[in-house]
């Protein structure tokens, strides 16, 4: 599984543990966007670049750490294909994929401790949308991409 990870400076200390631990323990082909230190950044910048690399093709799935995990879901929303959302809690992570088939998953690094982190992530990537009722669901959000305002 290919998964592309980003953080601003409210996440960079959780990015590098998460990364280690989707390589190590879950097997996972990791690419890393950056930042490479704890400096001051603006988290739509990385967003994008995570959101970008799911929505192309190149990751199967976005993971994205800020301070609340709230601006970095906003941001990667935007782009095309992208189903991103703030989680902060396995359960949450688990009906984000089977109801929502969410690609891209953006964490709190300020609110939320790393174990819990691990597990969100641990469970995001683990679990297989339903499909069902939500894949009509999930068309119309979808549909939503290329929908004038
Ligand atoms: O949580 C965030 C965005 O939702 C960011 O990581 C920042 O923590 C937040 O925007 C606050 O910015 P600051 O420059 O760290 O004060």
């Amino acid at each position: 599984m290919r998964v592309a990870i980003a953080s601003d400076h409210g996440g960079f200390d959780q990015k590098g543990a998460l990364a280690d631990f989707m390589a190590t323990e879950l097997s996972c082909d990791v690419t890393d966007f950056g930042p490479d230190t704890g400096d001051s950044v603006d988290y739509p910048d990385y967003a994008v670049k995570v959101a970008q690399a799911v929505s192309s093709g190149d990751a199967d799935f976005g993971v994205l750490i800020c301070g609340t995990g709230i601006g970095m879901a906003v941001a990667a929303d935007k782009v095309s294909g992208v189903r991103a959302s703030s989680i902060t809690s396995p359960a949450f992570a688990e009906l984000f994929r089977q109801h929502n088939n969410g690609n891209v998953v953006c964490l709190s690094g300020r609110f939320v401790d790393l174990e819990v982190n691990k597990q969100i992530v641990k469970t995001f990537l683990a679990t297989e949308f339903e499909g069902g009722r939500h894949e009509r669901r999930v068309e119309k959000i979808m549909a939503l991409d290329t929908e004038e305002a």
